[in-house]
């Protein structure tokens, strides 16, 4: 077999990504399948080069304007430098000079030889300058666009800096035991076993983070079910619930299906789980994720959550898991940063606002609707939470003091948990951002 190039791969993903618009953790993961041959080492430095390169883009854009003098530059040759830069300034795998004539090689592949000279000479001099730049704008720093900077800014406070940090560090993979199948501690011995670095969350006993793996879709305790990956933050949820009586549960914005299984875990198996999202093809992956799991009480079903289904009427819980901005996992999905703007994100208050509104309805009284998501912005959160409380005298916010054990209560705003919601900030909780509200309907 002909050795793949694995710098013409990453120059390809990059292409896509960035000219074609495509996500780059679908674009990694859909490579990573197809050159499944690759070595560990490979498949390591591409996915972290890809992810690298939109992560720092506006870093990296920085320097070559700095260095280019804002000449206008093809877009290949714009890949190909923010790569070359990327590695001279983040990894050490490779020297620089090794690094630059791999980057003159690419330019030769595109047969764009006149422009050799070019990208040899801009990669040269950033190499012998690299010590001395420095990133005075916090925007170019942290590669964030200056909007963003604003929003974070007022949703972490002074966990601003640390939050800001947090989303540029690479981090473990992060799974949940299903402890329908499997104790933790069986788990913890399995990984282990297969020499992987297993460290528990402090938030939640449940949750590991592991390294040291190849392909994490191969490790055994994935494969069979015992775990599925997913973030602390998200597995709060399981905390915050009362589990007792209820034997009807609906999850309407469910694909994949994390936290349907979350509830499947937590309570009575006799329950049933509606497990609700808006395309055939994403209940499909419900539907496939919960026989791996083995939970047979999750009824997948194709539904709108913005229309009201008589079917659903009387649940003993609801879960809003809602399409939200996705500040919080900017870490893992660095695109989302590039993406958003005050407009979509608007439009995300009101969709969020609609479905809350409708699904409401299917509470049974004295029972609760949690609404959740992995964003930090007040106008999708706490102000989603003020007007549904405004529109629904029926409903109350939960204190959420009373559900969390001590030792959490003291991480967290006691504040906000006594107003019914918890906020998780990367800068302070070492996890995704995410937002937790619990909501009562009671008619006195
Ligand atoms: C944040 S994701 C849900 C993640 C999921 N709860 C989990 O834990 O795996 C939001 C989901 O809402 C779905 N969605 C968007 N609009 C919807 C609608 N009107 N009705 C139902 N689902 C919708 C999306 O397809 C997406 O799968």
């Amino acid at each position: 077999m002909e050795k793949t190039n694995i710098r013409t791969l990453i120059l390809e993903a990059l292409m896509l990504i960035d000219v074609e618009g495509e996500y780059s953790h679908k674009v990694i993961d859909m490579a990573l399948e197809k050159y499944s041959y690759l070595s560990k080492a490979d498949r390591g430095f591409f996915s972290k080069v890809v992810h690298g390169v939109v992560e720092y883009r506006l870093q990296l854009d920085f320097i070559i304007k700095k260095y280019n003098g804002g000449k206008r530059i093809k877009p290949v040759i714009r890949e190909i430098l923010r790569m070359a830069i990327y590695q001279m300034l983040y990894m050490d795998r490779v020297p620089d000079r090794a690094i630059i004539n791999e980057a003159v090689n690419l330019v030769k592949l595109r047969r764009l030889t006149a422009l050799t000279g070019f990208v040899n000479g801009i990669l040269r001099k950033i190499s012998s300058e690299k010590e001395t730049v420095s990133f005075d704008d916090i925007s170019i720093r942290y590669s964030m666009p200056e909007f963003l900077l604003d929003i974070i800014k007022e949703n972490t406070d002074k966990y601003f800096d640390k939050t800001l940090e947090y989303f540029l560090e690479g981090r473990p993979v992060s799974i949940r035991v299903n402890t329908s199948k499997s104790k933790v501690t069986d788990v913890v011995k399995e990984l282990e076993e297969s020499n992987i670095r297993v460290e528990r969350s402090s938030l939640n006993d449940t949750v590991l983070y592991i390294r040291g793996f190849d392909k994490v879709d191969d490790i055994s305790v994935i494969k069979s079910g015992k775990c599925y990956i997913t973030d602390v933050s998200s597995s709060m949820i399981a905390e915050l619930i009362i589990p007792d009586n209820i034997k009807k549960v609906l999850d309407v914005c469910a694909a994949p299906g994390g936290k349907s299984f979350l509830l499947a875990d937590k309570i009575d198996n006799e329950a049933l789980i509606y497990s609700c999202d808006i395309s055939e093809n994403k209940v499909n992956l419900i539907t496939e994720n919960a026989k791996v799991q083995g939970f047979k009480n999750i009824i997948p079903l194709v539904a709108d959550a913005r229309v009201f289904d008589e079917r659903f009427a009387e649940s003993d819980l609801v879960v809003a898991d809602l399409p939200c901005s996705g500040i919080g996992i900017i870490g893992k999905k660095p695109d989302i940063k590039y993406r958003l703007n005050a407009e979509n994100m608007n439009s995300l208050a009101v969709l969020q606002k609609e479905i809350l509104d409708n699904v409401s309805q299917y509470v049974k009284m004295g029972k609760e609707l949690i609404f959740s998501t992995c964003t930090l912005n007040k106008a999708e959160n706490e102000e989603n939470v003020s007007l549904f409380l405004k529109n629904h005298s029926d409903f109350k916010a939960v204190d959420l003091t009373k559900r969390l054990k001590s030792a959490l209560i003291e991480k967290f705003d006691k504040d906000e948990l006594e107003k019914g919601y918890l906020k998780l900030i990367p800068g302070r909780d070492g996890c995704d951002g995410f937002f937790i509200a619990v909501f009562r309907r009671d008619d006195d």
